[in-house]
């Protein structure tokens, strides 16, 4: 079959013809490039892949694992390898490939079209992506870590809806439920904070589309707002962000195994604005990688020494 991308053993979901008839392909945003590039040399052996929005994130998160997988180098600052675009950030470590997205979906989608593209071209099989984020919790204490297991749309939905042509195509955004399971039951070993799982509701804006009263606009009530939280939460929704629901869908089609782990910075029925100091937003920052740490560890082996 024609330019079809499996990375899972059961193999391909998804085609795309147009892709084998190209003599090179250019991953813009990525500054990477099949002609340019020996991808599978470069690339390979990647098996974990964590994405989020921030740069510095994710190469905070790449030098933890550095750390965490006993590699040469950890301590050391590591290179950018996307550093030719300054639209995303590219970090490695071993087997782990640590990538920002930006925010929302337009930002993330555009980046895991390369991505994707970029893990076929190198010839990775089973490969496990994890989106490492920060959410606004619904009804869950600041601090807690949500496991989805379900991405939902603004009106609770497991649904995302990407425009293509003229149409509105309706996509799957279920996730894996044995990744989101196992990576449970690492968060048992981690006690010092609340790891739970629960719907995550992806929106398009971060104010009125989260039904904050504190953006530039705002055309509803305190109780309409309020109303609104409850009814999420009544549906599952346990965290709010702004990329689940895409990256659910365009991994699941892919046959990646994808997960979606994030940290509650607040719990949006308590307010809307985002209190916690610098200092406390990065350690909550921190809670999601130290979880998928574990978990990566885990799965390779590895023994805790110290
Ligand atoms: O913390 P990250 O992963 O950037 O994601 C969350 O933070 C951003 C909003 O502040 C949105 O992109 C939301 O999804
Ligand atoms: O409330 C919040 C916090 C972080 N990210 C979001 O999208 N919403």
């Amino acid at each position: 079959m024609q330019g079809c991308f499996g990375f899972a053993p059961t193999g391909v979901r998804e085609q795309n013809p147009h892709l084998d008839l190209m003599e090179e392909d250019i991953l813009y945003h990525l500054d990477l490039g099949t002609k340019t590039h020996n991808l599978p040399a470069m690339f390979g052996d990647i098996k974990f892949v964590c994405v989020g929005g921030s740069p510095n994130r994710m190469r905070a998160f790449a030098q933890f694992m550095r750390r965490e997988l006993g590699l040469a180098g950890a301590g050391e600052d590591v290179a950018d390898i996307c550093a030719g675009s300054d639209r995303y950030a590219m970090y490695r470590a071993g087997p782990v490939l640590s990538i920002s997205h930006g925010m929302g979906i337009p930002s993330i989608s555009i980046m895991l079209h390369e991505l994707i593209k970029l893990l076929h071209h190198a010839k990775c099989r089973d490969v496990t992506i994890i989106r490492i984020g920060t959410s606004g919790g619904l009804g869950i204490e600041a601090g807690s870590v949500v496991i989805t297991d379900m991405a939902v749309d603004s009106s609770f939905r497991p649904r995302f809806e990407q425009v293509v042509l003229d149409d509105v195509v309706v996509r799957s955004t279920e996730l894996d439920k044995d990744l989101a399971e196992e990576l449970l039951t690492c968060s048992r070993d981690i006690p010092d904070f609340p790891t739970l799982i629960g719907h995550t509701m992806c929106t398009y804006d971060f104010y009125e589309g989260q039904g904050r009263l504190d953006g530039a606009l705002c055309s509803f009530s305190s109780e309409k707002k309020l109303d609104y939280l409850r009814r999420a939460y009544e549906a599952g929704v346990r965290n709010i962000e702004m990329e689940s629901t895409a990256f659910a869908a365009l991994c699941g089609l892919c046959g990646l195994k994808a997960a979606v782990v994030c940290v509650a910075l607040l719990d949006r029925l308590q307010g809307d604005q985002i209190r916690a100091s610098h200092e406390v937003l990065w350690e909550y920052q921190q809670r999601p990688q130290r979880l998928i740490a574990a978990f990566i560890r885990k799965r390779l082996g590895l023994v805790r020494t110290d």
